[in-house]
């Protein structure tokens, strides 16, 4: 996509802008065709009442003529949305494809709540709210004016008065409209930002009820909740209330039986005067009554233009995300080692999270990085499936720098479980044979046994054609023991294991456990664990802190040292003993 200064809405539309015209040249057409039939009927009411006997012919014609006027106007209009219809039917393909093909080439890293919730938001309603403005409104809004504008200037041919007598309440209208619109801009930010308070109150509320009942405040909790919708209710009724007079005369200046009753009485006027005819005071009052349409449409037009505005900034900003640099000369990776050679890394605009990191990781081993939280150990761990790229240094894969690797074989050499594991929606068999599509259901079973799974999902309605978030309801060490089974079966010589066992119970972690080590077999494993008791047995392990390795050995190396490591090992050794003690003083 072209980024350019011109504003994202123009941006979007641009490939269609051919067809988004023809709809408008369309639907102006088609709405001066509909004007025809009630300037046809007036002029009909003339040759009607013309004095002498009634002439047939032109009876005949004009009544051909509105006949033909409504054929055009109704093919105009369909013609116009059909173009419009196209219109946005292309550019939300062009849109999408365009999503998939940026997003699926920015870094995993990308990918956060924030930046998910975005991309759920750009697909379900910003496509929707384009959707109105290029398929809809842009037709209506043109329609609406020039039906208006076309009948007043039928009524200026016939006599000017008559166009005044069209649009006597609408000074009224304007002059109340402009009032209540006055600090309208301010006003709505008041509003959002109270509104803003509702939601974080309700969402601090909901996130926290089980905490807050739990200390019993949830009268404190609620009372929060309460202000904060108190607030938003003053400031609405202090906006509001000032403003319904005002609402109430414009309305009125709009109502049908006003306009109606002010365009005969000031034509009862015009025809004592001798100015006009009483078929032109009905000309008259038919254009008047045809206005208040036309504002309404025209509000809704500039609703749905100031959505389909901040709509396409965000899927604007979505598509200018950066992708993943790829070399141009990608080079294949030999073997499975895993090297961090001087490695320094800093989230973007942020501190150095890492520094000058080199570590080692042989084919057949497992490494364990450990450390306290923050200490950087998962963000080192995501640079070797390129979640991020290094600031400083160089992160290889089989003797290859990963930047030069292209992404999909880095993904066939690096498969990784992360904490929360995700299961798409699917299958589980489709959750299962992700990494290898169209694997045979002896290897499915196979790796489901391994991963120590294959029962569970045995004992579910329809097996492995559950389907998740329907019959298949997995728990937390349930859906890690799934996707384990997804990366046995994906079969990657290295793996990166992030904290797979951290919400499991002790029943589930030992699954968990078993399933790893079967996993781990042969490959290059790096393991993140906050308990050192599941990885005493690792080749060697890396203590992180601030960012750098600050010790690194095997587990009996690391506790002779005497330093960080022997310290949390104590730390976690104690504490586990006396939760231990304490659960077996409760058991007796
Ligand atoms: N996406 C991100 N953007 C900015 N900063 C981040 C991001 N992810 C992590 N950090 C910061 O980087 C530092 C290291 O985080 P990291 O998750 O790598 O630590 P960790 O050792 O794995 O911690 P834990 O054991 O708690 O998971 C922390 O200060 C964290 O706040």
């Amino acid at each position: 996509m072209n980024h350019t200064s011109n504003p994202p809405l123009y941006e979007l539309r641009r490939p269609v802008a051919g067809l988004i015209r023809l709809g408008v040249i369309l639907g102006g057409v088609g709405a001066l065709s509909s004007l025809l039939p009630f300037i046809a009927i007036v002029e009909l009411g003339r040759v009607l009442m013309a004095p002498g006997p009634i002439d047939t012919v032109r009876v005949g014609m004009i009544a051909a003529l509105i006949g033909l006027a409504l054929l055009l106007g109704w093919l105009c209009m369909g013609l116009a949305l059909w173009a419009t219809h196209l219109a946005d039917h292309r550019m939300q393909a062009s849109l999408r494809r365009e999503l998939v093909r940026v997003l699926g080439r920015v870094p995993l890293g990308w990918y956060s709540d924030k930046t998910s919730g975005a991309v759920r938001k750009a697909v379900q309603n910003d496509l929707e709210d384009l959707h109105h403005l290029v398929a809809h409104h842009d037709v209506e809004r043109v329609a609406a004016i020039v039906l208006p504008a076309g009948g007043l200037l039928y009524l200026l041919w016939l006599d000017w008065r008559l166009m005044l007598l069209a649009v006597v309440t609408l000074p009224v209208y304007a002059v109340a409209y402009a009032r209540m619109m006055r600090g309208f801009g301010d006003k709505m930010t008041q509003l959002d930002a109270s509104f803003s308070e509702v939601s974080a109150a309700i969402v601090e509320f909901v996130n926290g009820i089980t905490v807050v009942k739990a200390f019993g405040q949830s009268g404190r909790a609620y009372e929060g909740y309460q202000n904060a919708v108190r607030n938003f209710s003053e400031r609405y009724a202090g906006w509001v209330r000032p403003l319904l007079r005002l609402e109430a005369l414009s309305s009125l200046a709009l109502s049908a039986p006003v306009i109606m009753l002010s365009t005969l009485a000031g034509g009862a006027w015009f025809l004592a005067n001798g100015w006009v005819g009483p078929l032109d005071v009905m000309a008259a009052t038919l254009v008047g009554m045809a206005l208040p349409q036309t504002l309404l449409t025209l509000n809704q037009g500039l609703v749905a233009q100031r959505n389909a505005e901040a709509a396409a900034k965000r899927i604007a900003s979505l598509l200018a995300a950066e992708p993943l640099p790829v070399s141009c000369h990608p080079r294949r990776p030999v073997g499975a080692t895993v090297e961090f050679e001087q490695v320094s890394f800093r989230y973007a605009d942020d501190h150095e999270v890492l520094s000058n990191i080199s570590l080692n990781c042989r084919p057949g081993t497992v490494t364990a990085l450990v450390g306290r939280s923050g200490a950087g150990k998962s963000t080192l761990a995501m640079l070797v499936p390129r979640f991020h790229d290094v600031s400083a240094g160089t992160v290889r894969v089989g003797g290859v720098d990963v930047r030069e690797i292209a992404p999909s074989v880095l993904y066939g050499k690096v498969g990784f479980v992360l904490q929360n594991a995700q299961l798409v929606r699917g299958t589980v068999r489709d959750n299962v044979c992700l990494g290898r599509p169209g694997a045979d259901q002896a290897a499915v079973i196979e790796a489901a046994r391994a991963a120590r799974i294959h029962d569970r999902i045995l004992a579910l309605p329809r097996g492995y054609d559950s389907v998740i978030g329907e019959d298949a309801v997995f728990s937390g060490g349930e859906t890690q023991r799934v996707s384990i089974a997804r990366m046995l079966l994906a079969d990657t010589p290295i793996l990166i294991l992030d904290e797979a066992t951290a919400h499991a119970d002790p029943e589930s972690e030992a699954h968990i456990q078993d399933a790893l080590s079967t996993l781990a077999l042969g490959r290059t494993v790096l393991v993140i664990a906050h308990r050192l008791a599941s990885i005493v047995a690792a080749d060697q392990i890396a203590v992180i802190d601030g960012g750098q390795i600050v010790e690194q050995g095997t587990h009996d190396r690391l506790l002779e040292a005497g330093g960080l490591y022997a310290r949390l090992w104590r730390l976690q050794t104690f504490v586990e003993s006396e939760g231990g003690e304490r659960e077996e003083a409760a058991r007796a």
